[in-house]
């Protein structure tokens, strides 16, 4: 009977689930879209029950829809959108909040107390990363602020926190496994990167009871296993790797200096680093890669908040495209954006700028101004924001980048993917399967259990499908990136 990995790919703004066969090919693909709730400005919502249960149906379909017997999947793995925190009753299993977004900027003021009190030195040097609400910590302590009772409930070890990689796992395990995994963890800001285990005085300086916390566990391993009435039989979960993570691994990103960017709701751009973590000095985060047999190999990071969620904005918001697809073919439809720039800071700007309070903006219209050069400064600005990144990795890891690896959603735009390779000066590869967030955690899992046996052979199953060469002449990248800096300077500091 032919063996298969199950790969749960809990995205930001879908779940999905893909069977991937020895090969690495995509055996059965189920998705569907989840809802994103904005109360306030800034505030990003999400139903933390949704996102169970989505998942859980999205797992199902695939299973039926490859017509397999549950014997036949020999590991789960998972990836999720990362630092999204949810606290839950350890007794009933309902969460006593909504779903607090990554992207959500409510904490703002949180953040920039702990910047006050000087706590951001020992944050940096411990969790590798800068003092934002972007992470889990503040998002936590708000809960247990605004929820009546549950910071007591918390010291009483009545509540649990996880990020949605532990939600789906303590539902996945019928409430058996309440765990995280090593990437998950160092994305909280409550978790020492050198010494691997969740840090005392920054729960305490947060009032964070640490019986509210998972056990942290390695990327790859069996964890536990699935109950057996949701799939037919229980399930061996395998490997769990937070979705940026999961997308390097599924690049095959192994040895140091290897990079890839993921053009989804946000653009994440990491490169390994190896076995030493190393310290960035252009506002870039230290972090986990992933554990593998007791081993931990780190990346350095560059987040951006906005990237397809602007695409989804043309097409939501302001109705200007019909689908994400058709912002290709309007790009091209012009020779350039006619000196209009956008700067999709819509809930701030993360790497390398760090400003929360920077807010969306489009500039230089004039009165001939048209819908399609509109629609090419926002996919420009994706390309923009991970040149930023991009220049302050180079200069952080002291690296020449040899070759930029995209995958994710809008990774599939020819015009994008040209216009970044441009802008860069470094030839950007598309993979065969994009879903490499999702084949990373399959990796991971499949790794754990045999399924493959090492890193050679699930190099074997990866293709790059097409590689894009840059053409930009070096007068007309310098005068494109002027341009973008003076936009972002006219943005910053505005809420
Ligand atoms: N052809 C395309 N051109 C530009 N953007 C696209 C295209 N296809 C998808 N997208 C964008 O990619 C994003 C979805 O990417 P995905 O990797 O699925 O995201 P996530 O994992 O964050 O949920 C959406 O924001 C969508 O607007
Ligand atoms: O849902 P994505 O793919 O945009 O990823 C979200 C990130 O994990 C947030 O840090």
């Amino acid at each position: 009977m032919e063996q298969y990995i199950l790969s749960i790919d809990a995205g930001t703004t879908s779940a999905r689930c893909i069977i991937f066969d020895k090969q690495g090919n995509v055996r059965a693909m189920k998705q569907r879209e989840l809802h994103m709730v904005y109360p306030h400005d800034g505030w990003v919502e999400q139903s933390a029950r949704e996102i169970w249960e989505v998942q859980r149906t999205v797992c199902q379909e695939a299973i039926a829809a490859l017509a397999i017997r549950p014997e036949q999947i020999a590991a789960i793995g998972i990836t999720n959108q990362r630092e999204t925190t949810i606290v839950w009753d350890k007794q009933t299993g309902e969460p006593i909040a909504p779903a607090i977004v990554w992207q959500c900027r409510r904490t703002a003021s949180m953040a920039e107390d702990l910047r006050t009190r000087g706590l951001e030195p020992y944050i940096r040097k411990t969790t590798g990363l800068l003092v934002d609400a972007y992470f889990s910590a503040t998002k936590i302590s708000w809960i247990l602020d605004h929820v009546t009772g549950a910071r007591h409930r918390a010291k009483r070890g009545e509540l649990l926190f996880g990020t949605v990689d532990s939600w789906l796992i303590w539902n996945l395990t019928g409430g058996k496994r309440h765990v995280t995994d090593v990437t998950n963890a160092a994305r909280t800001m409550l978790f020492d990167i050198h010494a691997h285990k969740w840090d005392a005085a920054i729960c305490r300086e947060l009032d964070i009871p640490m019986e509210l916390l998972p056990e942290v566990v390695p990327s790859s391993g069996v964890l536990g296993e699935t109950e057996a009435q949701l799939f037919g039989a229980p399930i061996p979960i395998a490997g769990v790797a937070g979705d940026q993570q999961s997308a390097l691994f599924g690049q095959t990103c192994f040895e140091p200096g290897n990079a890839k960017n993921t053009y989804g709701t946000g653009c994440f751009l990491l490169m390994n680093t190896g076995d030493k973590p190393v310290e960035s000095h252009n506002g870039l985060l230290t972090t986990v890669a992933w554990e593998i047999d007791g081993k931990i190999t780190y990346a350095l990071e560059g987040s951006v908040f906005v990237a397809g969620a602007a695409i989804q904005w043309l097409r939501d918001e302001m109705g200007l495209v019909k689908q994400s697809a058709d912002t290709q073919a309007l790009a091209q439809s012009v020779q350039d954006t006619g000196g209009v720039y956008f700067v999709p800071a819509f809930t701030g700007l993360g790497a390398p700028y760090w400003d929360p309070y920077a807010r969306g903006m489009l500039i230089g219209l004039t009165r001939s101004t048209s819908r399609a050069q509109v629609v090419r400064a926002v996919l420009e600005s994706l390309a923009y924001q991970t040149a930023d990144v991009l220049r302050a990795m180079q200069q952080d890891a002291g690296i020449a980048l040899q070759t930029l690896r995209a995958d994710g959603g809008a990774s599939a735009n020819d015009f994008l993917m040209q216009f970044q390779s441009d802008l860069c000066h470094v030839p950007v590869t598309r993979p065969a399967c994009v879903e490499t967030t999702a084949m990373g955690a399959a990796f991971l899992s499949g790794l754990a259990v045999g399924f493959w046996a090492d890193f050679s052979d699930i190099k074997r199953t990866v293709a790059v499908s097409r590689t894009f060469q840059p053409q930009m002449d070096s007068a007309q990248r310098m005068k494109k990136l002027a341009g973008w800096e003076k936009a972002v300077s006219r943005c910053r500091d505005w809420a």
